[in-house]
């Protein structure tokens, strides 16, 4: 099976600081792929070189085959990677629906001109693409809100949210970054079986920085496990767990980092 998301050797430096040092390992097409480390070991640097917000000053990067390591962050949107951002600011005056319309601009022909003149075309594109983001927010228990503004809903809803405009953008792989942050046992539960269903029934590969253990470890197919941007290990979780390299890495540094 060839890999989704392939990184070789990647390096990103902050003066002296290496964010990633020669990171490498593959994500395969199907999975819930995490990356896990103590903090400042380098797991949103990477998030952010996928997605394409900073360069790297080594090392190689491919999506489905194609090198993307210095492509612009809007191509390596539309060729399928989507990213979830922790905290993002979502627009809280407009409405769950204008927040996810948002999200399939990239996937828009329509341009502002034809838009703003309510073409034809662009009406009719603009229907086919409520449609979308109406089953997408059905899926996500998000329909009874789509009118709501974002700043109404609760902080689990808002998270949702977030997931649901990265889908929106019909990623084959999805970027989430803390998506568990701040909740609560029951709203944890409820997101992670959220993401396996996600996985099985929209086909969306999932690569996941995340702190909490209990969640990494219960849902993951495969952890790679990131320590002053070295990638130390890589493997199921079982392994991952018993791994002394891993055990090292986090001692000193809690296995779970509170969150406000
Ligand atoms: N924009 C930046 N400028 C300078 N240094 C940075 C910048 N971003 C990250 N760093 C440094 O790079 C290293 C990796 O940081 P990064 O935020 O990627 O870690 P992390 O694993 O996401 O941490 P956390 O779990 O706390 O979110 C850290 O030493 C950090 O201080």
């Amino acid at each position: 099976m060839s890999a989704l998301l392939e990184l070789e050797g990647v390096e990103v430096r902050f003066g002296a600081v290496k964010a990633l040092d020669g990171v490498t390992f593959s994500v395969q097409p199907g999975t819930i792929h995490s990356v896990i480390g103590p903090n400042g070991a380098g797991k949103s640097t990477l998030l952010n070189v996928l997605s394409g917000v900073y360069r790297t000053k080594a090392g190689r990067v491919e999506f489905e085959g194609k090198d993307i390591t210095r492509m612009r962050a809007d191509r390596i949107t539309r060729l399928g990677v989507g990213r979830a951002f922790q905290n993002i600011a979502l627009s809280g005056d407009q409405t769950v629906q204008e927040n996810l319309m948002l999200g399939r601009h990239a996937l828009m022909k329509s341009g502002f001109v034809a838009n703003g003149l309510r073409l034809p075309s662009a009406v009719r594109e603009e229907r086919v693409h409520l449609e979308r983001v109406h089953e997408i927010a059905d899926f996500l228990d998000l329909e009874p809100f789509l009118e709501s503004p974002v700043g109404e809903l609760s902080y689990g809803g808002q998270k949702r949210v977030e997931i649901a405009r990265a889908l929106a953008m019909e990623p084959k792989l999805l970027l989430l970054d803390e998506p568990v942050a701040g909740m609560n046992a029951n709203e944890k539960r409820y997101v992670s079986s959220l993401l396996k269903v996600v996985l099985e029934s929209l086909d969306v590969t999932i690569l996941l920085v995340e702190h909490d253990m209990e969640m990494v470890m219960s849902i993951s197919d495969q952890i790679t496990v990131l320590d002053f941007g070295r990638s130390i290990a890589d493997g199921v979780p079982k392994d991952i767990q018993e791994d002394p390299a891993v055990i090292g890495a986090y001692l000193g540094t809690p296995a779970t980092k509170e969150t406000p």
